[in-house]
């Protein structure tokens, strides 16, 4: 019996440690801009949008950190506004040599309400003159929620992750020619692998599977990402689209753990998931790496060229999902 406790005890302990090691010193994706590159972004802009949590805050805080001036485009303006008192109280305390001892080298944080599930807001957004646009970081999402509607009607997950983003882009599309060279980086999931884009039932009205909703919205993200830089060729507009990988958010907002399983739930999201910083390293790397310049249409993980799956490569269906996606927008000319 004290054998088996003792065994127990130490294979506990070993598992505790194997997965603090992992956590430490395991595979991470190395940090792209260690110090050295500030200024890169300076004199730039970049609108990045859900930039109050998760990846979008890393993203605009080491965007920040690079010189830019970051607009953090979000639906509440409270927890924007409390997100960029924080970066900014976060790059003040970090200093280092590179940004002065005022760290006066760090760029400009802007609030900037966006709600993405209303049309209306997306529109009154884009109104707001802003005199240049270098970079458009589509990275704002909604993870598997009960059915919801937007207020135009439109299913939330495909209606935010997609066509929120969708119209947009398009309604910027006219600033961030005039500002070229410019990107559009847009932020989607490997699990675009379970999706299809059932042209028949887009708003799920017959069925809704909230995973397969998650994943459909995701691989139009993809499929926009094509379509657009087929249509952007020669204007010195890029666009690409990244996976981050698994990484520890509030993403998870809509799924319910029970409260027992939450503590295990924890240590292996933990153990396993990247950390927001290390999550947003290929958005940072597309926004910002010089390697990427003139580079569209590619497919993006750990700031490396993935492939693709040939459905998220159909031209035809690409084609399709953008002339569905005007005229549900109403952006039809
Ligand atoms: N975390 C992960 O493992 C993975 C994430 N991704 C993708 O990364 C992106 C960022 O997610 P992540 O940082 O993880 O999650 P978070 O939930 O931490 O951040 C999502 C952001 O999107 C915002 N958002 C949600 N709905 C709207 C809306 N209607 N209008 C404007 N903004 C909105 C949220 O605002 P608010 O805080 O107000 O809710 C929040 O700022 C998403 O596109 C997601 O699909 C992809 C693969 C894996
Ligand atoms: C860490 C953590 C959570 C986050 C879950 C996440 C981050 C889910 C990620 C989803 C993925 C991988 C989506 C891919 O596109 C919860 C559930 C909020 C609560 C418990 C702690």
């Amino acid at each position: 019996m004290a054998v088996a406790t003792v065994a127990a005890l130490l294979a506990a302990l070993g598992g505790a440690l194997w997965l603090a090691a992992r956590r430490f010193v395991g595979p991470s994706v190395k940090r792209l801009h260690r110090g050295g590159d500030s200024g890169l972004m300076h004199g730039k802009t970049v609108l990045i949008t859900g930039a109050n949590s998760g990846l979008g805050r890393a993203t605009a805080a080491e965007l920040l950190r690079l010189g830019a001036r970051v607009i953090m485009g979000c639906r509440d303006r409270t927890r924007a506004e409390e997100a960029a008192v924080q970066l900014r109280r976060e790059i003040c305390q970090a200093g280092g040599p590179e940004l002065g001892p005022d760290s006066s080298g760090a760029g400009e944080l802007v609030v900037k309400e966006l709600d993405l599930a209303s049309l209306r807001s997306v529109r009154s957004f884009c109104q707001e003159e802003e005199p240049r646009l270098d970079v458009l970081i589509n990275n704002a999402g909604i993870f598997q929620c009960p059915y919801m509607k937007t207020e135009d009607g439109f299913e939330m997950q495909f209606g935010v992750n997609h066509l929120g983003h969708f119209l947009l882009t398009n309604l910027l599309l006219g600033l961030l020619k005039s500002s070229a060279p410019s990107r559009i980086v847009v932020v989607t999931s490997k699990l675009y692998k379970y999706g299809d884009i059932n042209f028949e039932d887009l708003n799920s009205e017959q069925n809704y599977n909230k995973s397969f909703c998650y994943s459909r919205s995701k691989l139009a993200n993809i499929l926009f990402t094509r379509e657009l830089a087929r249509r952007l060729e020669g204007t010195n507009v890029t666009v690409n689209v990244l996976h981050p990988g698994m990484v520890r958010t509030n993403l998870g907002r809509h799924i319910h753990i029970p409260l027992l399983v939450k503590p295990l739930f924890n240590l292996v999201t933990w153990a396993f998931f990247k950390t927001p910083l290390e999550g947003a390293q290929t958005s940072i790397y597309l926004a910002s790496s010089p390697e990427v310049e003139g580079v569209s249409g590619k497919y993006f993980g750990d700031c490396k060229e993935e492939e693709l799956l040939p459905k998220a490569m159909d031209e035809s269906v690409a084609g399709k999902l953008w002339d569905v996606s005007e005229v549900m927008v109403g952006i039809l000319k």
